[in-house]
C-alpha cells in the first residue's frame, strides 16, 4: 500500500448533503479543499474527509483560509529500506493477544498470523526485531499463564525462522539477547503488562522499554485505543516512529472505506446493547445512506414506538436516545432499517421454543433472540445495491444454532456481495466470531483484529497509539 494512502485530513464545510456528494466525487485532497474553500464562511469547519489518497501539505488547506481539523499521512515501515534497517534493532508493537485454552494451546492464530508481513518484511531487510506485545490483563506481575510463550513455536513456524524468547521486556535480560542478536532474527519479549506502569504510560517505563531500541514500529491495532507505554510513550524516546502493515491496512479499510466510501454505503450495527454503540451509530448517521439495527439493541427502538417486547432485553434509560436516534436518522435523509419480524424463544437458553413473530406481537414470557425470516429479506433487499457494508455486532443470539439464523444469513449475503465487488469491513469483537463461526472470514473484504479498536475508530475517535507516530 502506498503510504499515502494513509493521509489522513480533515478539510471543512459544506451543508452536509453536499458533503455527500462531494465525497463521492472529490478523489483528492487538494480538489476537496478547493471545493470546501468555495462554501460559504458559515458552512465551514463541518465537514471531515479522511484517507483520501493522494499526499497534500499541511499548509495548502490553511493557506485558502480553512481550518484545518487533522491531516497527517503516517510513516509506514514499507518507508524504510535495507539502508536505514539492517543490523538495527527494532522495538515492533505487535497485538499478540491470543485467546489461549486450559492447556495455554492458541485457539485463534489471527493475530499472530496478522502480524507476520511488518515481522517479515524487517527480517528480510536484515533488522534485529524486538517484538513487544501484552497477553491478557495480568494484575500480579509475572504469572506463567499470561506468559508469552504460546506464541513462539506458531510463530517460528509462520516465519520459517526461530524465533527466541526472554522471560522479560526490559533491562539486563533483554539488553543481553539483544547484543547475541543476529541480522534478520526475532526475539520475543514478555507479557509487557507484567509491569503495572506499561497502562499507566509510565515515562520511565517507556524509556526503559526503548532502551535496547534503535527505532519504533507499532503494528498493534488492536491495542492502538490504548495510551500505553508500548504503544505512546515509547515513542518520546525512540526515531523513527512508524506503522507497521497490519495497522496501515486497518486503518485504510476501517477509517479510509468508511471516510470515502463508494455508495450506497450501509452500516449494519446489532449486539446487546445500546449504550455501547449510541457514539457509533450517531457518528455512522452522517456517514451512511442506510443503517440496519438488529440485536438485543432494536428493543429498545421497538419500546420507544411505544410497541409490547415480552422479556426481551431493553434499556430503559435509553428509550429517549432511541427515539432521538431514529429522528436525527430522518433528519439526515439516512434509511433507518429495524426488523419487521422476530425469532422470540421463551428462556434464554439453547434449548428453548421459538416461534417466529411479527415484531409488534411478542407474548409476555417470550423475548427476541434473533431477528425473524421476513426481516432476513428485508436486510438482504436493502443490502442489495450497496457498495460498502460495515458490521459491528450480530443480530442475534448467534451462540445458540435456533438463533443463528440472522446472523448467519447476512454473513452469507455479504460474502455474496463482496464477490460481487462490494467492500465489507466486519468491526471486530463479536461480529468477527460468527463470520469465523459461520466459515466466511476468508470471503469479507476486510476482518478487523480490533473490537474496541475498530468501534473507537467507526466513533471517530483519534487513536492514541496512531496519533504518536511519525507523519510522512
Ligand atoms: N436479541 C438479543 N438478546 C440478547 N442478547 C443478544 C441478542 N442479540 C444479540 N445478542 C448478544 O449480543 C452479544 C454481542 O454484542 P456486542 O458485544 O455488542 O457485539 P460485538 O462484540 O460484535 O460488538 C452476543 O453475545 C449476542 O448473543
Ligand atoms: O483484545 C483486545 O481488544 P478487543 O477485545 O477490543 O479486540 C486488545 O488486545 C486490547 O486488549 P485490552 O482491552 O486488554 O487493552
Amino acid at each position: 500500500m502506498a503510504p499515502a494512502a494513509l493521509l489522513s485530513t480533515a478539510i471543512v464545510p459544506m451543508a452536509r448533503a453536499e458533503c455527500r456528494q462531494s465525497h463521492q466525487r472529490l478523489r483528492a485532497p487538494r480538489m476537496a479543499i478547493n471545493s470546501a474553500a468555495l462554501a460559504p464562511p458559515s458552512l465551514r469547519n463541518v465537514f471531515i474527509a479522511r484517507n483520501l489518497t493522494c499526499g497534500l501539505p499541511a499548509g495548502c488547506a490553511r493557506g485558502r483560509g480553512l481550518r484545518l481539523v487533522v491531516l497527517a499521512a503516517k510513516r509506514s515501515v514499507g518507508d524504510l529500506g535495507e539502508v536505514e534497517l539492517k543490523g538495527k534493532k527494532v522495538l515492533v508493537r505487535a497485538d499478540l493477544n491470543v485467546p489461549l485454552d486450559a492447556d495455554l494451546n492458541i485457539t485463534d492464530d489471527t493475530r499472530v498470523r496478522a502480524a507476520v508481513p511488518t515481522l517479515k518484511y524487517l527480517t528480510d531487510n536484515g533488522a534485529k526485531v524486538l517484538l513487544t506485545s501484552h497477553l491478557g490483563r495480568p494484575k500480579e506481575g509475572p504469572e506463567d499463564k499470561f506468559r508469552l510463550n504460546p506464541v513462539v513455536p506458531r510463530l517460528s513456524e509462520l516465519l520459517g525462522l526461530s524465533v527466541t524468547k526472554v522471560d522479560d521486556c526490559i533491562g539486563s535480560t533483554v539488553e543481553q539477547a539483544a547484543a547475541a542478536m543476529a541480522d534478520g532474527s526475532v526475539l520475543l519479549l514478555d507479557n509487557v503488562r507484567f509491569y503495572k506502569e506499561e497502562t499507566k504510560n509510565d515515562p520511565s517505563f517507556s524509556e526503559k522499554l526503548a532502551a535496547n531500541a534503535d527505532l519504533y514500529v507499532n503494528d498493534a491495532f488492536g491495542t492502538a485505543h490504548r495510551a500505553h507505554s508500548s504503544t505512546e510513550g515509547v515513542t518520546k524516546y525512540l526515531s523513527p516512529c512508524v506503522a507497521g502493515f497490519l495497522l496501515q491496512k486497518e486503518l485504510d479499510y476501517l477509517d479510509g472505506a468508511v471516510s470515502n466510501p463508494n455508495r450506497p454505503f450501509c452500516a449494519i450495527v446489532g449486539g446487546s446493547k445500546v449504550s455501547t454503540k449510541i457514539t457509533v451509530i450517531e457518528s455512522l448517521l452522517s456517514k451512511v445512506d442506510k443503517i440496519i439495527l438488529g440485536g438485543g439493541m432494536v428493543f429498545t427502538f421497538y419500546k420507544a414506538r411505544g410497541m409490547s417486547v415480552g422479556d426481551s432485553l431493553v434499556e430503559e434509560d435509553k428509550l429517549d436516545l432511541a427515539r432521538d436516534l431514529e429522528k436525527k436518522a430522518a433528519d439526515a435523509g439516512v434509511e433507518f432499517i429495524l426488523p419487521t419480524d422476530v425469532c422470540i424463544a421463551n428462556k434464554f437458553a439453547a434449548d428453548a421454543d421459538s416461534q417466529n413473530v411479527q415484531a409488534d406481537a411478542i407474548p409476555d414470557g417470550w423475548m427476541g433472540l434473533d431477528v425473524g425470516t421476513e426481516s432476513i429479506d428485508l436486510i438482504k433487499k436493502a443490502l442489495s445495491d450497496c457498495k460498502t457494508v460495515v458490521w459491528n455486532g450480530p443480530m442475534g443470539v448467534f451462540e445458540f444454532e435456533k438463533f443463528a439464523k440472522g446472523t448467519t444469513a447476512v454473513a452469507e449475503y455479504l460474502a455474496e456481495l463482496t464477490a460481487g465487488g462490494c467492500t465489507t469491513i466486519i468491526g471486530g469483537g463479536d461480529s468477527v466470531a460468527a463470520v469465523e463461526q459461520a466459515g466466511l472470514g476468508t470471503k469479507m473484504s476486510h476482518i478487523s483484529t480490533g473490537g474496541g479498536a475498530s468501534l473507537e475508530l467507526l466513533e471517530g475517535k483519534v487513536l492514541p497509539g496512531v496519533a504518536a507516530l511519525d507523519e510522512s
